[in-house]
């Protein structure tokens, strides 16, 4: 049984694109410290629902809250995967530092480069600290992407997809780091996945989206049967 506190309700929210139904009246709340797989087939709304979350897309019906406010509930987004210009000047030092100077480098405090410092460590990359993003390889710019959004320590992570393009060891190290932060500093975690096994895994709690309808509960009762019902029908 969940005991922390709520800190994002959804109430009846709908989302429809020009002619084009996406999500109707999906309720849910979302405790402190829960892990929530987000799955469902490919186009049935899990990223319209992220951006919906975060305020990027304005929603045809309901709302989005953040309890006990908006500005208590910090939130770090790592998206699907998206290719940089191998030209991209930044090291990944300095791309995992955007986000603690509002993404005008190099002016960090001693205290911020520290934090990236740590953040680099905690996610494997220390080796690449140097090197051009751009010239990272796909995993390891998903990395730095996850470092982006941990280094200022939000309470909020969601993952679209993020560890899609990954291969087994580095989707497991970077998905227990996760979980280390959701059980030591309770950290919320919204992970959109297609990966059921690694949904099992990792979180307490699922909902699917399909064309009919949202389905939640938790994780346990996931069954491959529903989720092929929900894939299918
Ligand atoms: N801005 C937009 N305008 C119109 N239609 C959109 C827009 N954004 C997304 N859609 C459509 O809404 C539907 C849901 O898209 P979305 O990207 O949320 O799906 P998804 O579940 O994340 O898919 P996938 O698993 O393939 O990433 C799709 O049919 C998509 O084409």
């Amino acid at each position: 049984m969940t005991t922390t506190q709520p800190i994002l309700q959804l109430d009846h929210l709908g989302m429809t694109f020009p002619g084009h139904p996406v999500f109707n009246d999906l309720t849910l709340t979302v405790h402190q410290g829960d892990f929530w797989s987000i799955v469902g087939e490919n186009g049935v709304g899990k990223t319209t629902l992220m951006r919906t979350i975060l305020h990027q897309l304005r929603p045809t019906t309901g709302t989005v809250r953040y309890l006990p406010g908006v500005n208590a509930v910090k939130i770090g987004y790592v998206p699907q995967f998206r290719n940089i210009d191998p030209e991209y000047p930044l090291t990944i030092r300095d791309f995992i530092g955007l986000n603690l100077t509002g993404w005008k480098l190099p002016w960090l405090s001693r205290r911020e480069r520290q934090r990236v410092t740590q953040i680099l460590h905690e996610t494997g990359l220390d080796r690449l600290a140097t090197r051009p993003i751009g010239q990272a390889s796909g995993g390891e710019k998903q990395k730095a992407y996850l470092a982006q959004a941990l280094v200022e320590q939000p309470n909020l992570l969601i993952l679209d997809e993020s560890t899609a393009s990954l291969d087994p060891v580095t989707k497991t190290e970077l998905l227990d780091l996760v979980t280390t932060l959701n059980r030591d500093l309770q950290l919320t975690v919204l992970f959109v996945t297609h990966d059921i096994p690694l949904a099992r895994k990792y979180s307490q709690h699922y909902l699917m989206l399909t064309p009919h309808g949202t389905e939640q509960g938790a994780i346990a009762e996931l069954t491959d049967q529903k989720v092929w019902r929900g894939e299918r029908v």
